[in-house]
């Protein structure tokens, strides 16, 4: 993925200003910032979800986009979820979608209506949604907020697996913590990305 000049406002408010950078494959690379720097915004246009108002940004392959916001239907099951996005992705099987369940430990919730599910269960099968295709590169927005320590370790050896298998994943937070378990790291401030170092972090 290559992003070039990337600048976005709202009204008067300038939040990125001139953001570039390349994401090369078996990657795993953090964007840290405070709240309100602008990384939800960031990720929204690399996701295509919102347009710069400048710039742009090129996809070398498919990709997938785990929002903030969890983003499920309350009345359908996780395993309507997963025959939904099976549908819209154009998926022969669900064999990748029920390993990614597999390590996240939520198989057992298959016919669990979403509305019933906990916080973080919700947010596995958020990340699950994101991952089920196989992307090239995986653009994750604070994907582990709701995870239990077991499961937070257990995301981070799927990002392991995910970059021996030469996929770029892209990870935004507002903490800096996970910096040792990543390639790079940077931080979004006054609307740039500078390089954090690790012990700052
Ligand atoms: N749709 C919008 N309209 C107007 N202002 C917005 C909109 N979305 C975000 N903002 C503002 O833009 C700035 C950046 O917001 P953004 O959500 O991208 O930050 P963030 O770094 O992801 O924050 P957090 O860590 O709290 O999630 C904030 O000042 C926010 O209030």
């Amino acid at each position: 993925m290559e992003v070039v000049d990337v600048h976005h406002h709202y009204g008067k408010r300038r939040v990125l200003r001139g953001i570039d950078f390349t994401l090369p494959a078996g990657a795993l690379t953090g964007v840290v910032g405070e709240n309100g720097t602008g990384k939800s915004t960031l990720l929204k246009i690399l996701a295509g979800e919102l347009r710069p108002a400048r710039g742009s940004v090129r996809h070398g392959g498919p990709f997938g986009y785990c929002p903030q916001k969890v983003v499920l239907n309350d009345a359908l099951t996780v395993r309507q979820h997963l025959a939904y996005f099976r549908a819209a992705f154009r998926l022969d099987d669900l064999a990748h979608a029920g390993e990614v369940m597999e390590v996240l430990g939520f198989t057992d919730y298959i016919d669990e209506r979403a509305g019933l599910l906990s916080g973080g269960t919700r947010q596995k099968l958020n990340v699950t949604l994101a991952l089920m295709h196989d992307p090239q590169v995986l653009l994750l927005d604070e994907p582990y907020q709701g995870f239990d320590w077991e499961t937070y370790l257990r995301f981070w050896d799927l990002a392991a697996r995910l970059r021996e298998r030469g996929r770029s994943v892209l990870v935004v937070s507002h903490l800096a913590y996970d910096a040792e378990r990543l390639d790079t790291l940077w931080r979004l401030d006054g609307g740039r990305l500078r390089t954090q170092e690790r012990g700052a972090a």
